[in-house]
């Protein structure tokens, strides 16, 4: 692992994590678990939640880092605990008919006592060269801010929207449903969320992989962000006609004094438009409510064209969703999925010395060939690599980019509309994971 330099009065240590064994939790897993719900102003976990929280970690092999002070000031917080928290963890990215491998990053917070002395900067500085030097072509991460991850060469890569649909009476579905909705044990959701999502996630282009917590998040028992069990979570699932099941939903009820009195969607996932909208025509029926809302809803919601009013489909928040970092240029661009042929050199900017260089793509039939350029030359398009990163799955056009500044160098329109003609893709992506 690569040292922090200079003038640093820390200590940048990692690890695996690892399953506490007969459940006895370790005291530096401890500290740093508690440190993460600090960071985030949540409670801090209770001790007989740890092992749980710990477990799902180790389930996924998260990388975790966290930084210590040298020295501590009488009175302070023990040097046991850290300063900065830090993880990372292997998961995949669709791009189109395959995946890429992904450093996936999470938990990252800074003792508000600590903030702005470059302890992110170590720690992702770190986790960055490490991924890369394994290997991986693409880092990848959901921001609590926009303003953090830009500087380290992230980019915005696709967005959600938080809805709210009007169940009042009149709730109604332009088209019949097939099938049948039936309520689950709470506990059997964690399988059965693996089960779609692995599904889904090998069919969706811009998906990328679900922690382990979700398994217990889905079921009611809790998450990173909210470690205590949740007894009000509920599990319905869709039965195909032919009695297989094809979607899933996890959901609350937010309480009586919630105006209008609410169902919160923690999580819902369907095989196909029929389950889906079958388990909202559930939802909608639910008695003692008269409003649903859905977090993470995807850009090209069907349900709004489902309604027989559409008015009752409210957008309370559009926001970021998954943010991407490319590792690895050439193997990202011969990964993906194109539907357009043609041929590009691209020149990629990288202040922290990982992904730069001059690149050519040759798309033929939909398969992309790449290869390093020397540095000098010409490029069609020279950007940063969060532009790249941005631009990659095509969530944000290069023309749209190129208008707001983004991408710096002078482009012509023909260079422009040539690579979104080679990027575009039918659908937008579409990412289900927060991390
Ligand atoms: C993937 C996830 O886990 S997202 C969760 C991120 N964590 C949180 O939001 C928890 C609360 N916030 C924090 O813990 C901290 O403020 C962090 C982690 C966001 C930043 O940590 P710091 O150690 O203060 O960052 P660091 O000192 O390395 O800053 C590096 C640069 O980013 C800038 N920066 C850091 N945080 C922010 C921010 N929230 N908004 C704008 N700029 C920021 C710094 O000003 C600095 O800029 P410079 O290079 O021009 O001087």
């Amino acid at each position: 692992m690569r040292e922090p330099e200079e003038n640093f009065p820390y200590k940048l240590e990692s690890w695996t994590a690892t399953k506490p064994a007969e459940g006895v939790v370790d005291e530096r897993d401890k500290a740093w678990t508690q440190a993460v719900a600090r960071g985030f102003h949540e409670a801090e976990t209770s001790d007989d939640r740890l092992p749980k929280l710990i477990t799902t970690a180790a389930a996924d092999q998260q990388r975790i880092y966290g930084v210590y002070a040298t020295e501590v000031l009488q009175h302070s917080l023990p040097q046991l605990d850290p300063v900065a928290t830090y993880a990372s963890f292997d998961g995949t990215l669709n791009v189109g008919e395959r995946t890429v491998p992904a450093d996936m990053i999470t938990a990252v917070t800074v003792r508000p006592s600590h903030r702005r002395r470059g302890l992110l900067s170590a720690m992702i500085t770190a986790d960055l060269h490490d991924a890369q030097q394994r290997g991986l072509p693409m880092a990848a991460l959901t921001a609590s801010e926009a303003t953090i991850y830009g500087r380290f060469g992230f980019g915005e890569a696709s967005r959600f929207r938080s809805v709210t649909v009007d169940t009042s009476n009149g709730f109604a579905l332009r088209s019949a449903v097939t099938g049948s909705v039936e309520m689950l044990p709470t506990s059997s959701a964690a399988d059965l969320q693996v089960r779609l999502f692995d599904l889904l996630h090998a069919e969706t282009f811009g998906s990328i992989s679900r922690p382990d917590h979700y398994r217990s998040m889905v079921a009611g028992e809790g998450s990173y962000d909210h470690p205590e069990p949740d007894r009000k979570v509920r599990v319905v699932a869709h039965y195909d006609v032919d009695g297989k099941i094809d979607g899933y939903v996890s959901y609350k009820h937010l309480g009586y004094e919630s105006k209008p009195v609410s169902l919160e969607i923690i999580d819902i996932l369907a095989l196909n438009s029929n389950a889906y909208l079958a388990l909202w025509k559930f939802l909608g029926e639910v008695d003692l409510s008269a409003a649903v809302n859905m977090p993470g809803a995807p850009m090209n919601d069907p349900l709004l064209w489902a309604l027989t009013d559409s008015r009752r489909y409210r957008v309370t928040r559009e926001g970021d969703s998954l943010w991407l970092r490319a590792l690895d240029v050439p193997a990202l661009l011969a990964a993906r999925k194109y539907y357009a042929d043609g041929e590009l050199v691209i020149k990629v900017n990288d202040r922290l010395g990982l992904a730069g260089g001059r690149f050519a793509l040759r798309v033929a039939a939909g398969q992309g060939q790449s290869e390093s350029l020397s540095a000098e030359g010409t490029a069609d398009l020279e950007l940063d690599v969060a532009a790249f990163s941005s631009l990659y799955l095509a969530g944000v056009s290069a023309s749209t980019l190129h208008q707001a500044g983004r991408i710096t160098a002078q482009s012509e329109q023909a260079a422009l509309k040539l690579f979104d003609k080679i990027f575009q893709t039918p659908e937008p992506p579409v990412s289900r994971s927060s991390f």
